[in-house]
């Protein structure tokens, strides 16, 4: 940065500095400018900043501002700043050091005014102050847009790590993340929860068969039938290679090993491709239904469920076996 004039040297009018639009009495705000230093930066240089708060107004040329480096909100958002345009007001106002970095997108002249010349400026003029809090209102406003903006790409990625790539259904890590929940919220409404283990037959001897590709087209279409046979509020899981699950809330025992025959049912009926002509053999299930009973954790829920998938692949596998009752 090279000082080059002074304000009421370098020819560059109050009106046209964005800040002081409006001011009551411009030619004493300008006498007061006159002495400020015009800085010359290089196209590709920083504005060097230094520990000094300052505010630059761009006269000539263009700056480039990025993202907060220091308080992690740095995501390559860069903002462009304009002839008339100023930058550093915020670390005017709170004493901070300018944590942005600022660089000129070509040569450009600014007008440098020192924090104190400012404050006695604001002090002075109500013009000022007024853009000075418009200004601040307006970037307040883009940085919570943007905020916000973060927020949903993060809930979206948040999201998508919950789901199983292949067959689009909930994956562990949402189990694991939901599943204690909704066994607190049931005990505590005393309301009733019921989870169906669902696996899939013989499906190594499928998969051998006919191709791993083939095992993963199957276990997409095993998905679905899962996802076209639930209500809105049940959720379907993928709980490991060929094993899904299903959860009930607010489900008696009766319902859930209906819905579970319901969905031995659609399973044997369902028609796997391979590719478009055609269809491969049918695929069937074996599901163990359970219901949350009084003190259970999630943990004994899945393995009373677990224990009755077993009891249905024992009996002969694409069945639905229920909980053992206690007796
Ligand atoms: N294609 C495919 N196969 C998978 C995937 N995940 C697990 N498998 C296969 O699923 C098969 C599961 O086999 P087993 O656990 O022996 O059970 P099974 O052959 O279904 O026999 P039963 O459960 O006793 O009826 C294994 O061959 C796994 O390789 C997957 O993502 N894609």
């Amino acid at each position: 940065m090279k000082h080059i004039s002074t304000f009421g040297a370098s020819g560059h009018q109050l009106s046209e500095l964005q800040l002081f639009r409006g001011s009551d009495d411009a030619p004493a705000i300008a006498r007061r400018l006159a002495g400020c230093a015009v800085m010359r930066v290089e196209a590709g240089q920083p504005v060097a900043h230094g520990q000094q708060a300052r505010l630059y107004i761009v006269l000539s040329g263009a700056l480039a501002v990025a993202a907060d480096t220091r308080t992690g909100m740095a995501d390559g958002t860069v903002s462009k700043v304009l002839p008339g345009e100023s930058v550093g007001e915020q670390s005017v106002l709170d004493e901070e050091a300018n944590l942005a970095s600022i660089t000129a997108l070509e040569q450009s002249d600014l007008l440098v005014i020192e924090a104190d010349l400012v404050w006695q400026l604001i002090d002075e003029s109500n013009a000022l102050a007024r853009n000075l809090l418009r200004l601040l209102s307006f970037r307040i406003r883009a940085a919570n847009a943007q905020l916000r903006r973060r927020q949903k790409l993060g809930e979206f990625y948040r999201q998508l790590s919950m789901i199983d790539g292949l067959t689009g259904l909930y994956n562990r890590a949402w189990l694991n993340d939901v599943l204690p929940t909704m066994v607190a919220t049931a005990h505590g409404a005393g309301t009733p929860l019921a989870l169906i283990m669902i696996d899939l037959d013989h499906f190594k001897k499928f998969n051998d068969s006919h191709g791993h590709l083939a095992g993963d087209q199957a276990l997409r279409t095993a998905a679905q039938v899962l996802s076209g046979a639930l209500r809105p509020t049940d959720c379907a899981v993928r709980y490991g290679g060929e094993e899904m699950m299903v959860l009930l809330p607010d489900t008696s025992d009766k319902v859930a090993a209906a819905v579970a025959e319901r969905l031995c049912e659609r399973m044997r009926q369902a028609v796997v491709f391979g590719d478009m002509r055609l269809p491969l053999p049918h695929i069937t299930a074996s599901l163990g239904v359970a219901s949350l009973q009084p003190q259970q954790d999630e943990h004994a829920l899945i393995a009373a469920a677990d224990a009755a998938l077993y009891r249905a692949k024992e009996a002969g596998r694409n069945r639905v076996a229920l909980q053992e009752q206690p007796a």
